[in-house]
């Protein structure tokens, strides 16, 4: 049991980018100390994992549980001062100054001396008495000389690079039982797909105290499975998706005079090797996790989920009730449906989430849609699903940028308006072809039309949460919807 104040902790989370529950009034009810990353020589840090659980004082309520790994020295570290939590007694190391461990060279060098030595130890596990596990598969020799460097994108997890070498992704919201990251990773890369980024290992927390009685979580004989991190593949010749596409736009814009396919950085190619790798990836799936084939019944329930989401969606975003009916219709549709296939997919797929590299495409980032109940994470779909993410960030991408020209050059709106739907336009075609291998059946045009539509909605949501400025994006998206 950690002996820090609770507030030194609820302060420390309000600063952070990964805290889901900013905006809305917390306290946290507990703080765990789950053990200790294993020190190799007498002037390492130690490095320690809190599980901090906060509850929410608002009308949802609910709480949630975070992971802070910390580094505890003695003396103060300035070089660490902007990851500085708090100071005081531990029962095991007297007075301390913690720090955010994954802001520290020195811990982060621990962690993967720890992943390094689990490869050379009994069925690659390195157990230690609080319950931690380092797991390795595969045959990576880790490079144990670089310096590990902390992504500073916008993330709801936290990514740190050993180098080119290796990456570790630690989960800061923490649900018991199998991290859907970790156990699709693990498929993918036994199956050697080669879309992904390989795991090498993973890091499982053993919660064998029987007073916690952690709901949802995994039971495996021995107590309540947390799994903390993930060790994977540094795809060091990587370019984000999203980026590409940005300037694949930026450059028709630049050329007024000249058609999407006419343009330099023409993006139609890479939209049919993303098809290509997105159906390589799902057929993966689909051999290696349970498929099943929703009957009418269950199909009704998906419909009736699109509209309950839609019905939420209505109280943060009014606007879009002159557009229920239209939406409404598109997923009533799938109740004509005979069945619909169903699988192991991605479920949180768009732009963001792939990787250009000199080795082709990459898909990433396999835990599903962050504000979903891991339960519902990890229930089969359907692979249009996926698909109509992609689809919807082929419309976001030259919007985007429109909306970034027309800051700069009020003039020539109606031809950049026609350019905008001109590159969705294509880049949606070869994507979908390239995935579909031909045409659409009836009934995969009807999913398909659902889950744009559902996926519209959501962002109408997420962008009024989170960026204002673009809801008029998935608004328009919506829009069209319902003069189609
Ligand atoms: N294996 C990898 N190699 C290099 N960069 C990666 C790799 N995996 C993810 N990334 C990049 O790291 C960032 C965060 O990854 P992501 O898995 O989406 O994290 P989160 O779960 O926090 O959203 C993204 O910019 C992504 O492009
Ligand atoms: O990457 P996350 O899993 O956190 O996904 C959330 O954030 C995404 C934005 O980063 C959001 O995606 C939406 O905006 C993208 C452009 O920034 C666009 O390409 C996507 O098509 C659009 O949905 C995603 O919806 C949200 O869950």
């Amino acid at each position: 049991m950690s002996e820090v104040e609770p507030e030194v902790f609820a302060r420390y989370l309000e600063r952070t980018r990964w805290f889901g529950g900013k905006g809305r009034p917390f306290r946290v009810a507990s703080v765990r100390r789950v053990g200790a990353v294993p020190a190799t020589t007498d002037g390492d840090p130690q490095v320690v994992i809190d599980l901090v659980e906060v509850a929410y004082d608002d009308a949802s309520g609910g709480s949630e549980v975070y992971q802070v790994p910390m580094a505890l020295y003695t003396d103060p570290e300035t070089r660490l001062d902007h990851a500085f939590i708090g100071w005081w007694e531990e029962p095991a190391y007297g007075w301390v100054h913690a720090y955010d461990a994954l802001h520290d060279r020195e811990a982060m060098a621990l962690w993967l001396r720890a992943f390094d030595r689990a490869a050379g130890s009994p069925g690659g596990n390195l157990n230690d008495d609080s319950g931690l596990r380092f797991h390795r598969i595969g045959d990576h020799a880790l490079d144990l000389e670089t310096h590990s460097t902390l992504f500073s994108g916008e993330q709801s997890n936290s990514s740190v690079a050993f180098g080119e070498d290796a990456l570790m992704k630690v989960f800061r919201k923490i649900t018991p039982g199998v991290n859907p990251d970790i156990s699709v990773h693990d498929v993918l890369t036994r199956a050697e797909s080669t879309h992904i980024a390989s795991l090498y290992g993973w890091l499982d927390w053993v919660d064998s105290d029987p007073a916690s009685s952690v709901e949802g979580g995994a039971e495996d004989g021995t107590g309540t499975t947390l799994q903390l991190a993930m060790l994977q593949e540094f795809l060091r010749t990587a370019s984000d998706g999203w980026d590409l596409a940005l300037a694949s736009v930026r450059n028709l814009f630049a050329e007024a005079d000249l058609h999407a396919h006419e343009a330099g950085g023409d993006f139609s190619g890479e939209a049919t090797r993303l098809g290509q790798a997105l159906r390589e990836v799902h057929g993966v799936l689909a051999e290696h996790f349970p498929v099943d084939r929703l009957a009418p019944a269950a199909v009704a329930e998906l419909a009736d989920a699109m509209d309950a989401r839609l019905d939420e969606a209505l109280q943060v975003v009014p606007e879009l009730a002159q557009h229920t009916d239209a939406l409404r219709a598109a997923y009533s549709r799938l109740r004509e449906l005979e069945g619909v296939d169903v699988q192991q997919i991605h479920g949180d797929l768009h732009l963001g989430q792939t990787l250009r590299t000199s080795l082709g495409w990459k898909i990433v980032d396999f835990e599903g849609e962050p504000a979903k109940p891991l339960a519902e994470r990890l229930l089969p779909d359907s692979p249009w699903r996926d698909v109509a993410g992609m689809l919807r960030s082929f419309d976001y991408a030259p919007h985007v940028v429109e909306r970034q020209f027309a800051e700069d050059h009020p003039d020539g709106g109606e031809q950049r308006a026609y350019r905008t739907e001109e590159w969705a336009h294509r880049n949606r075609n070869h994507f979908l072809t390239a995935y579909a291998g031909g045409e659409l059946s009836d009934a995969e045009r009807v999913l398909l039309d659902a889950y744009v539509a559902d996926k519209a909605v959501y962002e109408t949501v997420y962008e009024t949460r989170n960026r204002p400025a673009w809801v008029a994006i998935p608004l328009a998206a919506v829009a069209r919807i319902g003069a189609a």
